[in-house]
């Protein structure tokens, strides 16, 4: 998978191509990245890539021109090395919101070319010539599309083949939409007796089904207390079983 990124700071994505298990899957080339910097698509000679908004208003905007000659040669290097072409994404609260399953959806495809705004936005224009999709990491603003960009290509790296080396971990990650969308259960490690904190019994009782029906049910109290729409989701999937609504009964009295 290939994911370019449009982008005046091109030193955040070592963010992600620097550091961890997504590094190390970068340099085994279970995964490839490219920035491409709009000021490098400029004709002036101040590098200029953005300016004052029509109709007035705070901050500046980033200008059309830049940023679409900067998607096309990345089109043209795609197309060079007989790559598909990848859909055009503006990272935007605007958009539509991220999520596990975006991700899953993401890594089915060629990969994406991230154009990361910053300031006020970006033109209007831009958008409308060249923008297949615009996603948004949260109701929040930031102060630049790649803070959203990092997390997204984090996500969907961690569920390329290979990446993690038990795939489970990702399967047990929160979230993951193919095993059951609930909230993970706690974690805990060496040593068993922390400050006079002992690690629940049942961790270490190497009794595997009741070590799972123990994690089970701290999944299913946690996304009962923080996300109870999730439990309702995962009963109309059918992805409850007698133990969990059972479980569930007693909680809710
Ligand atoms: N929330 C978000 N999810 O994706 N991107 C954002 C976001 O706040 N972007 C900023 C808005 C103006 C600046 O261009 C960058």
């Amino acid at each position: 998978m290939r994911f370019d990124a449009i982008t005046l700071f091109p030193e955040i994505f070592a963010g992600i191509t620097g550091h961890g298990v997504t590094s190390r899957a970068l340099s085994q080339g279970l995964w490839s990245f490219h920035a491409w910097n709009p000021r490098d698509y400029t004709q002036d000679v101040h590098r200029t890539v953005d300016d004052r908004p029509y109709g007035g208003g705070p901050g500046m905007v980033m200008m059309a021109a830049p940023l679409e000659a900067a998607v096309r040669d990345v089109q043209a290097d795609r197309e060079r090395l007989g790559q598909p072409r990848g859909q055009v994404v503006l990272l935007s609260p605007t958009g539509r919101r991220f999520d596990q399953s975006a991700a899953a959806q993401w890594i089915a495809g060629p990969g994406k070319i991230l154009v990361c705004g910053r300031y006020e936005g970006v033109d209007q224009r831009f958008v409308d010539r060249c923008v297949d999709e615009e996603w948004s990491l949260g109701d929040f603003v930031l102060s630049g599309g790649e803070l959203a960009a990092l997390p997204m290509m984090d996500a969907c790296v961690r569920l390329l083949p290979g990446v993690l080396n038990d795939d489970q971990s990702a399967l047990q990650d929160s979230f993951h939409v193919n095993l059951d969308g609930l909230l993970d259960s706690p974690h805990y490690t060496r040593p068993e007796i922390y400050d006079g904190e002992a690690v629940p019994e049942a961790l270490l009782s190497g009794h595997h089904a009741r070590i799972a029906r123990w994690r089970r049910d701290q999944s299913l109290r946690l996304t009962l207390a923080r996300r109870p729409e999730l439990i309702e989701q995962a009963r109309r999937d059918g992805r409850l079983d007698k133990a969990d609504e059972k479980l569930l009964l007693g909680l809710q009295g």
